[in-house]
């Protein structure tokens, strides 16, 4: 049986169901194939339940910081049932319902590309084929890459997945990496219980793209909670066996790590290898490039499209949700035969918006120092010590936290902010509208914040460069 649509969609996360809400939206007909929960990896094992994680061990930081409060001990297993119920547990009822309002076919399935606008569906009942009148949208996202070091894979380590799904906090927890998804877990599962925490990080810092700073005073949060992080420290063989069993890590400098669970959290690959793209000509594994209305660059015709981690432009959920935006919006207009399209994705070549939600928080927009000055401009580096700030001291006691600007010289405007420090996040989008709108900073400065809030970091940053 062969079903048409304007628009074929294959993988139901975050980035998926947005193209399928902007395509209807513009006119058109569209099914999202989607093979396990609708709602993707991010609403039942990556953002959504990390953060639900989290949300209690910063809330205890902040409590901490102030004289006269204190907290009893955390609740852990009422936490572990708030992170269920964020998560809908695990039922996507929910999301399909939404997909059905908008209004989409949901197809539960394996979709795998067959051809020029052809999608065939591998269904509980067998087998559908769907083809599109207009367009074919990749949006399967990405899975956890695990090293291919002696014994790691056979010791079945836990990945994001387990980790942000984990129903007993481990007595002791090896965590392998010094990125994002390492430091949010380490911190999670030390806050909740673990009594031994060690990170195990390849480079010299936590947090290799941010600004330098950034991973340092995290680092030192980590030390004073109890965490051991080791840096310039690799693996190179690991033993577990008993499945589900202690395991022992052999170390680079040549040391045993004994741990209850390791947690391999190394980065992550395009989920490519089975949705038939061989069949179109590009080659399996590999993130689908794209160009900016996120067409694929290598396949003609403009049929295909790849929104999210699957074209490994920037692994973050509201990225691939404005791609998508950018995506159906794309596909609509073309539909109509309005050629040019006005629009684009322009954010992501100013430097995407990312927040680390760890204590402190980290939080960055646009350019560090290191990458203005590879990508040739005229820069300087403004530097303020957020802790002492009014609004900031007002929050608690010992409060830590640093603020960068790094301000392009020849334009006087912001190429990138990072702040560090609790309770940041909330910063972050007024640096997010200054970058992106490149608002000169002579009128930046009439942009007054207000006492006593920590915003008055950005009247300090604009003092310090000069204004
Ligand atoms: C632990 C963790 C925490 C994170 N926290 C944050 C955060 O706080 N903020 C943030 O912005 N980002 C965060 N991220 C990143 C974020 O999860 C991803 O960027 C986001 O999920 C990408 O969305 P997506 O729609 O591209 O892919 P996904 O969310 O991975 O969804 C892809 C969907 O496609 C389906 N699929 C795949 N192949 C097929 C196929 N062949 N047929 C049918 N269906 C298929 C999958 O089942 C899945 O449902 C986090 C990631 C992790 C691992
Ligand atoms: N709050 C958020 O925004 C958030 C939270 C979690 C994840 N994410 C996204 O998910 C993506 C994946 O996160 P991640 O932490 O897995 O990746 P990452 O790229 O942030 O970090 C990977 C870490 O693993 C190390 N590493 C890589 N290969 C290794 C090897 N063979 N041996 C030892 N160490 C190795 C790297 O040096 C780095 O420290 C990120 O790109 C991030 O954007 C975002």
């Amino acid at each position: 049986m062969a079903d048409e649509f304007d628009v074929i969609v294959i993988g139901g996360g975050p980035a998926g169901e947005n193209v399928v809400d902007r395509a209807v939206r513009g006119g058109l007909t569209a099914a999202l194939v989607e093979e396990r929960l609708a709602g993707g990896e991010c609403s039942y094992w990556a953002c959504v339940p990390s953060k639900a994680l989290l949300r209690p061990i910063d809330l205890a930081a902040e409590v901490s910081r102030v004289p006269g409060m204190s907290l009893g001990p955390i609740d852990v297993a009422a936490v572990l049932a708030r992170r269920d119920e964020a998560v809908s547990n695990y039922d996507d009822a929910g999301q399909v319902r939404w997909i059905e309002s908008v209004p989409a076919e949901l197809v539960r399935g394996h979709g795998r590309l067959d051809g020029q606008k052809r999608v065939r569906v591998t269904t509980d009942d067998g087998e559908r084929v769907l083809t599109a009148r207009h367009a074919v949208v990749l949006a399967t996202g990405s899975v956890p890459q695990v090293p291919g070091v002696p014994g790691l894979k056979e010791a079945a380590p836990w990945t994001s997945h387990e980790v942000t799904a984990a129903k007993e906090i481990p007595e002791r927890l090896a965590v392998l990496g010094g990125g994002v998804v390492a430091c949010e877990m380490a911190q999670a599962m030390h806050g909740l219980g673990a009594r031994e925490t060690t990170l195990l990080v390849r480079g010299g810092g936590l947090l290799s793209r941010m600004e330098p700073f950034a991973g340092e005073l995290l680092a030192e949060a980590f030390a004073e909670a109890g965490i051991d992080v080791r840096l310039r420290t690799g693996i190179e063989r690991v033993e577990r066996p008993e499945p589900g069993g202690k395991v022992t890590v052999h170390l680079s400098d040549g040391t045993l790590l004994e741990a209850d669970e390791l947690l391999v959290a190394t980065g992550r690959r395009a989920a490519t290898r089975d949705i038939g793209l061989d069949t179109v000509g590009l080659p399996a594994g590999e993130p689908v490039e794209v160009d900016d209305s996120m067409r694929a660059t290598a396949v003609g015709d403009g049929w295909l499209y790849a929104v999210g981690d699957v074209n490994g432009r920037v692994l973050l959920t509201h990225m691939g949700k404005y791609q998508a935006r950018v995506c159906g919006d794309v596909i609509a207009a073309r539909a109509r035969g309005d050629e040019l399209p006005a629009m684009r994705d322009l954010a992501d070549a100013y430097g995407s918006p990312q927040v680390v939600f760890t204590d402190p928080q980290i939080c960055a927009v646009g350019r560090t120092e290191r990458m203005a000055r590879e990508d040739g401009f005229r820069y300087r580096v403004v530097d303020y010590d957020m802790g002492a700030v009014t609004g900031a001291y007002l929050l608690g006691d010992g409060y830590r936290g640093k603020a960068r600007a790094v301000v392009d010289e020849d334009r006087k405007v912001l190429l990138g902010v990072t702040f560090a420090g609790p309770g940041a996040a909330e910063l972050l989008h007024a640096a997010t509208i200054a970058v992106t709108a490149e608002v000169p900073l002579d009128r930046l400065w009439h942009a007054v914040p207000s006492f006593p809030t920590v915003s008055e970091i950005w009247l300090r940053l604009l003092e310090t460069y000069g204004l």
